[in-house]
């Protein structure tokens, strides 16, 4: 059978998947040829973010390497660019002078970044970020550089400055608009977004228009329109992108934005086909990869003449690949006239959740700071989910979660799990059932999954864990720490305990980091020895999130909060005289009780802080700190006729032992005298509720934005086996858990009943407390600490000479 001729353009994402697929379906159909201009096999472009962060390499992020088109007998021309199509004589030229004839032909030339037309805008040192080569330019500059300046706020700029930071680059994103990624995220969450990079240490000048790129023969700064300047060895343009039509035009297919194609991708010219981000299908051109696929697979269906409904246009999500920030938008995410929305905003956490509905279907949403529900709710947009059945709130809330049951247990089988790919939960597990995969990556061999930016990695493992039960093996299965690293959380913790090491940079240095550290795996390590080596370790002061380092709450206006301990919630005349004396003395402007059963003095000015610790004379609430912040009691037997226990007598004992504790997240007690549970004991990380002849110990609650029931851990008779099975469930936690992970969440992942096989073992119980109690050996009060010594006040707060 005499084979048809297929020509593809471009040998991007979108065009080979296309041919992948049409190898799928039918594998002898065509005789191929593919061109690229680029001198690269097929790659994956987004992960260019990643090997500009350092979490990967350009030799890794290969798709389909050179011998992938031999195998397919597919002839391949890099380097080499189609400069026309003749339809008459139905063949393709290149820029080489050569002449490839084709029964069909597709159009994949992806988009060209867009390049503000400035004055110095082709000075050496200005790229965009689009292939291989603008990432070599960035990695080289970075050598020899020290300053970049990223035009645009936009996903691509912010994944480049983040990179860049990683590179050891001072980095500042001039915006034009006054928040971040506003064509995915509202105002709170761009705010929210800035206020997170801001920490990690990017720089922001927004509703910035720059006029001009200064420099000889190399940029050296940038002007902007208000007159003023900014130095920048480095200038990376991320200012959004526009489709490749030049060669449509030169061939003359009918284009507006993009090269216009009906529902199977079809030009005005038979027998060519455009597909990808240089198509637009009903006046939309596409910018991310899961509908570029969605149009393969049609095409693809359609060429090789098997029926198909055609492409209908696509719903679309996107998250921000910058380690640290969780940020998920999908589809329409503003209100409108006709679209109102719901949502939950813990601005203490930094967690935002909105959801937008158009009378009782959901048509957005945007999530900050815990993108776990992303998926259900874009499958909810996809499907214009109706919810007038359903308790809106609870949209927002993780399903499952609540019933003890984990995320994916709960997904129904059609949940798309890996967005990029469109891939199911139900096409995961029959995978991992009938082709026997037992790790992500085998699964993304089989279906795709993770094949692509790789966010879906997490919950891709969720699902290998959930179906293979206790078949699962965690260790073939590690993560790294973050991308400083290939080291796991359990590889570092060992090592560190091995080899005896003690400082930051000590870890760095002998287990091969490739930075300086970033912000996640610089708190997380200060954690881990600590927790390792209690008295031996030196604490590093900067590596610690800013509210540790001052010991206080910073706000919103830049003042702090201050929370002295109450221990058990129980004050008395001469602390609340004091507090009521340092709020006259410091003018401070709102005195609020907390739902922690103490007092919080807000609006604090920096410099008065020490000052305001002295004048009080009580230790530190910890209201900032991953430790044990408050331990609420209820009044008890003491006062209350339904009592049965000393409910304030065992809250105070407990708050008193573990006040100062550095545990991997914040930990909240409760102890309730009945179970009324006044103290709201089922919602908090250790709660205890009084029974006749004893207490009920819970664990794992949570009344935060994932709420969630404490499990019944112990009975207990005494208060005395209260603080040691206290003692040595907290230390297991300290030990196991993976630092910024909720009690919550780690019971749930290790499992109640293994924590109680660990705490049945009465030996390991009395290892736990010893190594429990070496570290509360070396607490002080860092309130007290630091206005007693001098040197750390002054650096701390340069302004403050303390009496
Ligand atoms: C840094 C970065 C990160 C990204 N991250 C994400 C992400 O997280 N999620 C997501 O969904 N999307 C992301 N994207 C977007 C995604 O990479 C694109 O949507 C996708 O690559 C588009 O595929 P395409 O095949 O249409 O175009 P491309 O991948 O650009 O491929 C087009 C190819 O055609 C070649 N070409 C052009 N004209 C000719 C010609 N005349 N002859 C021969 N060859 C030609 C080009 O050189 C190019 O190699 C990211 C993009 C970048 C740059
Ligand atoms: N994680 C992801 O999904 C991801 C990551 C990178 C890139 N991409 C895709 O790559 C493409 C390019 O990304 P992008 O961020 O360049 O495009 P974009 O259009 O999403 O964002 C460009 C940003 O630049 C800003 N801007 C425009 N003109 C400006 C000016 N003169 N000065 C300062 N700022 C200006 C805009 O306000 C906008 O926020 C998009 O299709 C994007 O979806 C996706
Ligand atoms: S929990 Fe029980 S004992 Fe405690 S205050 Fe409430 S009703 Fe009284
Ligand atoms: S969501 Fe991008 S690869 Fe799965």
């Amino acid at each position: 059978m005499n084979k048809k001729k297929l020509v593809l353009i471009g040998n991007g994402m979108a065009g080979v998947r296309a041919v992948e697929e049409i190898l799928k379906i039918s594998k002898d159909a065509f005789d191929i040829t593919i061109f690229g201009t680029e001198p690269h096999p097929n790659y994956n472009r987004i992960l260019l973010s990643k090997v500009l962060q350092g979490d990967t390499e350009v030799k890794d992020i290969t798709l389909n390497d050179w011998n992938w088109y031999e195998e397919n007998n597919i002839t391949l021309f890099t380097g080499e660019t189609v400069t026309k199509i003749d339809s008459e004589m139905k063949v393709v030229r290149s820029d080489k002078g050569r002449i490839v004839p084709y029964d069909e032909v597709i159009i994949a030339t992806g988009s060209v970044p867009f390049i503000l037309p400035l004055p110095g805008a082709d000075k050496e040192g200005v790229t965009a970020f689009r292939d291989i080569k603008d990432t070599d330019i960035m990695l080289e500059a970075s050598k020899k550089y020290k300053k970049a300046a990223v035009i645009g706020g936009g996903l691509l700029g912010l994944e480049a400055a983040r990179g860049l930071l990683n590179l050891g680059m001072d980095v500042s994103v001039i915006h034009i608009a006054p928040t971040l990624m506003e064509r995915q995220l509202d105002e709170t969450a761009g705010k929210l977004l800035q206020n997170e990079l801001e920490k990690q240490g990017m720089k922001f000048l927004l509703e910035a228009s720059t006029a001009e790129i200064y420099g000889e023969d190399r940029v050296e700064g940038l002007k902007f329109k208000d007159g003023s300047q900014l130095e920048a060895d480095l200038v990376v343009m991320a200012v959004g992108i526009k489709p490749n039509i030049s060669l449509a035009v030169e061939s003359g297919l009918d284009v507006n934005r993009g090269i216009i194609v009906n529902d199977f991708l079809q030009t005005n010219i038979p027998n060519v086909y455009a597909v990808g981000e240089c198509a637009e299908h009903n006046g939309i051109p596409y910018g991310l990869v899961a509908p570029l696929y969605e149009q393969g697979m049609v095409l693809a269906k359609h060429i090789c003449g098997k029926a198909t409904d055609g492409y209908k246009g696509s719903v679309l999500s996107t998250q921000l690949k910058v380690s640290g920030v969780e940020v998920f938008s999908a589809g329409d995410f503003m209100e409108g006239d006709d679209k109102k929305s719901l949502k939950i905003f813990d601005e203490q956490d930094g967690i935002y959740k909105k959801i937008v509905l158009r009378g009782n279907k959901i048509v957005g949403a945007v999530l900050f700071g815990d993108s776990k529900e992303g998926s259900r709710l874009f499958s909810m947009i996809k499907k214009e989910a109706d919810i007038s059945d359903t308790e809106k709130i609870t949209i927002l809330q993780p399903i499952g979660e609540e019933a003890g049951e984990s995320l994916v247990a709960s997904m129904p089988d059609d949940e798309i799990i890996c967005g990029c790919n469109g891939v199911s939960k139900g096409t995961i597990v029959q995978a991992i059932k009938e082709q026997g995969c037992t790790t992500v990556d085998a699964i993304k061999g089989c279906t795709s999954a993770s094949r692509s930016c790789g966010g879906c990695k997490p919950l891709v493992a969720d699902v290998l864990q959930f179906t293979l039960g206790s078949d699962f093996d965690a260790s073939s299965q590690k993560e790294a720490i973050c991308s400083c690293t290939t080291l796991s959380r359990d590889e570092v913790v060992e090592e560190i305990r091995a080899k005896g090491l003690k400082h930051i940079k000590e870890v760095m240095n002998v287990l091969g980091w490739e930075s300086e550290g970033c912000s996640k795996c610089r708190p997380a390590l200060n954690y881990y020895l600590a927790m390792v080596n209690p008295i031996g370790y030196e604490d590093e002061r900067e590596s610690r999130f800013v509210n540790e380092r001052m010991h206080a709450n910073i706000q919103k206006d830049g003042t702090y909060s201050v929370v002295p301990r109450m221990y058990g919630g129980v004050t008395n005349a001469s602390e609340l005289r004091r507090i009521a004396d340092v709020v006259e003395k410091y003018e401070i402007p709102l005195v609020k009780v907390t739902g922690g059963q103490r007092i919080d003095l807000f609006g604090v000015k920096k410099d008065d802080l020490p000052r305001v610790w002295q004048d009080l004379d009580m230790n530190s609430g910890y209201a900032y700190g991953k430790s044990l912040r408050t331990v609420k009691t209820c009044v008890g037997e003491t006062f209350c006729r339904f009592g049965t226990q000393d409910s304030m007598g065992l809250g105070i004992r407990l708050e008193k032992k573990f006040e100062g504790l550095q545990t991997p997240h914040k930990v909240k007690m409760a102890v309730s005298a009945c179970p009324r549970s006044c103290a709201e004991s089922g919602f908090k990380d250790i709660g205890f509720i009084g029974i006749d002849g004893g207490w009920e110990l819970y664990v794992g609650g949570n009344g935060g934005t994932h709420v969630r029931g404490g499990d019944l851990l112990y009975k207990v008779k005494t208060d005395d086996e209260a603080m040691e099975i206290t003692g040595a469930y907290l230390q297991y936690y300290r030990e196991t858990a993976t630092y910024l992970e909720r009690t919550s969440a780690w019971i749930e992942r290790v499992g109640l009943a293994h924590v109680q096989s660990v705490l049945d073992d009465k030996q390991k119980r009395i290892e736990l407390n010893a190594r429990m109690d070496e570290t509360l050996s070396v607490y002080k009060d860092p309130w007290k600490e630091i206005i007693e010594d001098k040197k750390t006040t002054k650096e701390l707060f340069e302004t403050v000479e303390m009496s």
